[in-house]
């Protein structure tokens, strides 16, 4: 008996994007990851509590998230995985291949060029982006570097409107507002520094010394409760 209204072989009926809230859509991709995680070990389906913990989510927080796709998955089974991987993908706008540009060529550029993993997750980085002389016009991680001025151009033949900041801080605002000229609408910005950029443009920022801080405040708690440990161990002996 179904938990919800749709069989587990079901293609629900999409669900507008807007009905769905940015929390979940944040979590959608560690499903999808787990999912062909789980569909490359040979599994078929896969219960809620199964799923919950191959993404590292709790199973009450997975099966409402997956309800605002109007996946509900059926009770004593769980879930076709590669159904229910395929209806997130689509969710997700990944069914089509996505064309990136990256700006700035330099360590983390090259690092993120040479990254085979974007590929097999639907996105391939088809052009890189430079200012500096001995850059420009050589191949970095196999991708050609165009000088910044050609960005229009490539652009627009590339049909790329997703693109990568890997520059520093005092050029990010202005290579973001020409990758915007150019036609870009969503910028993923490694960047440390908070860009500008119009109504229609998404942002994502990715920072890892914000996540280093946080984990530097749970190290810093720990040390505190284990000190206020001894301290009651001392206390009593
Ligand atoms: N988010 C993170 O966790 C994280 C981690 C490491 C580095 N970073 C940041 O990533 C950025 C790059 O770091 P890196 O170590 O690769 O630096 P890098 O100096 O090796 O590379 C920067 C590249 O940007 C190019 N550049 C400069 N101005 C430009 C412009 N106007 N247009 C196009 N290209 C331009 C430079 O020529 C250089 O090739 C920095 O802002 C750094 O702070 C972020």
């Amino acid at each position: 008996m179904p938990i919800g209204s749709n069989p587990i072989d079901a293609t629900p009926a999409p669900p507008d994007p807007r009905d769905i809230p940015d929390a979940t859509v944040a979590r959608l991709p560690e499903y999808l990851h787990a999912l062909h995680t789980l569909s490359e070990a040979g599994e078929k389906t896969i219960s809620s509590e199964g799923l919950a913990a191959a993404a590292g989510v709790n199973s009450a927080k997975l099966r409402k998230d997956l309800s605002h796709l109007g996946s509900y998955g059926v009770r004593g089974v769980g879930y076709d995985i590669t159904s229910l991987a395929t209806h997130i993908s689509s969710v997700l706008g990944l069914t089509r291949h996505r064309s990136v540009a990256l700006v700035g060529a330099g360590h983390l550029g090259a690092a993120l060029a040479g990254y085979a993993g974007f590929t097999k997750r639907g996105f391939a980085i088809v052009a890189m982006f430079d200012v500096a002389p001995e850059l420009v016009g050589t191949t970095v991680g196999g991708l050609p570097v165009h000088h910044i001025d050609q960005l229009h151009k490539v652009v627009g033949a590339e049909g790329i409107s997703i693109a990568i900041i890997t520059t520093p801080p005092s050029a990010a605002q202005r290579v973001a507002d020409s990758l915007v000229k150019a036609g870009v609408t969503s910028i993923l910005n490694f960047a440390p520094c908070v860009l500008d950029v119009p109504d229609n443009v998404d942002v994502r920022k990715v920072d890892l010394a914000i996540e280093m801080q946080i984990l530097s405040f749970h190290e810093h708690r720990k040390a505190r409760d284990n000190a206020a440990i001894a301290q009651s161990v001392d206390k009593v002996a």
